[in-house]
């Protein structure tokens, strides 16, 4: 074996030579082939070439690029899945979309082994993936193990007085709109209102945009920005190591984003808790359940792990549960019919002071309009993509072989007619109190929103805590109208579909 080592090595080296001195004699033949013959054997050689989809998408990644690039992505898949008329259309040269959530509830489903994909790496920070950017599907597992109490249903209601001390100054705000009938930017306040909440749950700490009525520090563009990159160069993940994990990167100083408001704000917090201060403290937060569940469990969970998790939730909590808000007044306000029942129904209710989140529960119509704003408008606005397993995959009847990207899209999903009905397209959320039981299971099953298996939100329950509270206690207290009605919202969807224009005016009922 060594005699054949030593045999081969000159062979090697002169194959290079070779091979340099070709590349060096003959540079446009060698671009030819990778503008024109690399794209077309892409195409055509890879067994994706069956499914229907844009010829460009099919030759290069640069179509998704540009389809993010666009911050329409989500448009873009409702529409070619309507032109080509087809459940799979091949989005890039190793990447198809499918449409029918049924092939979603496959590809989710624990055990599978479909992983999540290289896009998610890209997200930072790269050398201490937290639960949403780690690949790995063993570590994300144990992360997610130790991070499921703090994150629990139960841990977020003990954080109830918190929340409604952030509503209350919420309402505060509202309210001077309200008195001078001035316009308010409510799409704004509302991003405002998650973010401090964020802030009082994770840190125990407001951000202070509420407070200050602006985005303080430009902190929530900095995040817009930075998902619009993440986005964008986690379709070709290898660019990452040209831009942001470049050590070149840091020496621009508006690139940087160590003296960001947020990762300011959770790294003071993080010092001050290991302080000694620290110690005599009881806070009952997400980053003090985290520090908990890291002394107890050091050998799963580092101290790098507990700072990830904390800061990671307001990157992935923020601009998600914003967007929602948004969406839910902005069909709800444009639709007098539906404006009128939901607030008959918060009206007639008998709600505490502060409306609580076991009541919204038993407020029917009030949840259908929830649900189907989520349905209409998910939150996020990208495709969420796993790998085919090694061996290969079926899903919905249709064979991959291995480390295909397979891509849905909640935005396409919840548009499936022979799921929601002829009228997918329509807000109508009559259609979750529908008589047939089993119909509304189906929907309900069918519903993406926070995901799904393994990779499921895990701040689903902070999500649903806050909304259920703030969205009923608005409407009770004020008669909010659009100041264009008709005049959708504008969006760009990064990761998440960041949308503004949602304009009102406030009246506080019972005024004149
Ligand atoms: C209405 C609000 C929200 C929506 C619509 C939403 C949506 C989603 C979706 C669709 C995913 C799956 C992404 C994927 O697999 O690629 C996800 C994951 C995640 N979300 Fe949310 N989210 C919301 C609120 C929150 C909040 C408030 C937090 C934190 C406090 C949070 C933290 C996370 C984390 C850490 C993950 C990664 C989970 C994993 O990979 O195991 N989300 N979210």
């Amino acid at each position: 074996m060594e005699i054949k080592a030593t045999e081969e090595a000159p062979l090697t080296k002169s194959a290079v030579v070779t091979a340099w001195q070709f590349v060096a004699a003959h540079p446009f033949v060698i671009l030819f082939l990778l503008l024109f013959v690399r794209p077309l054997w892409r195409r055509y050689s890879s067994p994706l070439r069956q499914f229907p989809g844009p010829f460009i998408a099919s030759c290069t990644r640069a179509w998704k690029v540009w389809s993010t690039w666009s911050g329409q992505t989500e448009q873009h898949h409702i529409a070619l899945h309507k032109k080509y008329g087809s459940p799979v259309v091949r989005i890039a040269p190793n990447e198809v979309s499918f449409s029918n959530p049924e092939a979603a509830v496959e590809l989710f489903k624990t055990g599978k082994g479909f992983h999540k994909t290289d896009f998610y790496g890209v997200f930072p920070p790269p050398e201490n993936p937290d639960i949403f950017t780690e690949t790995r599907e063993a570590v994300h597992g144990v992360k997610k193990r130790y991070a499921a109490t703090p994150y629990s249903l139960a841990s977020m209601q003990q954080c109830t007085p918190r929340i409604e001390e952030t509503e209350k100054l919420l309402i505060s705000k509202l309210d001077e709109f309200a008195d001078n009938n001035k316009i308010c930017d409510f799409g704004d306040w509302l991003h405002f209102f998650a973010f401090d909440v964020l802030g009082e749950v994770a840190f125990s700490k407001k951000f202070g945009f509420l407070d200050a009525g602006v985005d303080v520090d430009r902190a929530i563009k900095t995040i817009d920005n930075s998902q619009w990159y993440n986005g964008i160069v986690g379709q070709v993940p290898w660019l990452d190591y040209l831009f942001r994990r470049n050590p070149l990167w840091n020496l621009i100083p508006f690139m940087s984003s160590k003296n960001a408001l947020i990762t300011k704000t959770a790294l003071g917090q993080l010092q001050q808790r290991q302080g000694p201060e620290g110690e005599k403290v009881e806070y009952k937060d997400l980053l003090n359940s985290l520090i908990v569940a890291q002394k107890e469990h050091p050998e799963a969970l580092g101290p790098g792990d507990v700072f990830a998790i904390a800061h990671g939730a307001i990157f992935a909590g923020s601009d998600s549960t914003a967007s929602t808000m948004q969406s839910f007044f902005w069909y709800v306000l444009s639709n007098k019919r539906i404006y009128d029942k939901l607030v008959e129904e918060i009206m007639s209710a008998n709600l505490s002071e502060m409306v609580m989140y076991n009541e919204a529960q038993n407020l029917p119509y009030f949840q259908a309009c929830l649900k189907e704003a989520m349905r209409i408008a998910p939150a996020v606005g990208l495709n969420i993509t796993r790998k085919v397993p090694p061996g290969g995959a079926e899903i919905d009847g249709v064979k991959l072989p291995e480390g295909t990207a397979v891509a849905v899209n909640g935005w396409v999903l919840h548009r499936n007619k022979s799921v929601f009905g002829d009228d997918a397209e329509v807000y109508r959320p009559e259609r979750w109190l529908d008589d047939d039981k089993e119909k509304v299971k189906m929907m309900e099953r069918c519903m993406f929103q926070f995901g799904g298996g393994s990779h499921v939100c895990i701040g689903r329950h902070l999500a649903l805590l806050e909304m259920n509270k703030v969205i009923p206690e608005l409407l009770r207290r004020y008669d909010i109208q659009l100041v264009n009605p008709g005049k959708k919202l504008d969006h760009h969807s990064s990761f998440f579909v960041v949308q503004w224009g949602l304009l009102t005016y406030m009246r506080l009922r019972g005024k004149a």
